[in-house]
């Protein structure tokens, strides 16, 4: 098969050993079904990044909302902006961990993907987990501190993955 494009293709790697498990204080989660060394590449995943309007008009009234990750753009003056993209495959099916994170994740903005690479060695059994960054607007399943009043839960249900 010929690859009609003059960009040079973008190599897909997903990692073997992983599995998805419902019903976890988290919802759904990825899991380890063996052990994965450190550095492995996790997955790669490609992007779509929303429209600033787009996301304000639609898609903050959504429950794809609660999947999206801050990403950086220019607007028409050049001027840079935070969009929200949507990102394929198990970015985001990944929970969040604020105190034992072992899976890191890093945009390219040009390839329009997002590369998740193992922190350290994850043993079988484990969660993969990333981090959201400091803003969480959803009570933390990991933390004891409960949020105190309907309204505050509210608020905590909506994330923004920085
Ligand atoms: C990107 S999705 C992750 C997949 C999600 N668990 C599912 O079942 O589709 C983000 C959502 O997962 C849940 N979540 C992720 N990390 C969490 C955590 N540390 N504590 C509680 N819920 C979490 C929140 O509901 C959040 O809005």
């Amino acid at each position: 098969m010929g690859l009609a494009s003059n960009k040079p293709p973008i190599p897909l790697k997903r990692c073997t050993g992983l599995v998805l498990v419902s019903d976890t204080p988290k919802g759904r989660g990825v899991f380890a079904s063996e052990n994965i060394p450190a550095k492995t590449i996790i997955d790669v995943c490609p992007v779509l990044v929303l429209g600033l309007d787009e996301n304000v008009k639609h898609i903050e009234h959504t429950s794809l909302w609660h999947y999206t990750y801050n990403w950086p753009v220019r607007d028409g003056n050049g001027n840079r902006k935070v969009a929200q993209a949507i990102v394929f495959g198990l970015g985001s099916m990944f929970n969040h961990s604020t105190h034992d994170q072992n899976v890191g994740w890093v945009r390219d903005e040009e390839c329009l993907i997002v590369t998740y690479q193992a922190l350290r060695d994850i043993l079988e059994g484990e969660e993969l987990c990333i981090s959201y960054g400091e803003r969480l607007t959803f009570k933390d399943a990991d933390s004891s501190v409960s949020p105190s009043t309907e309204d505050e839960i509210d608020e905590l249900n909506q994330i923004q993955l920085d």
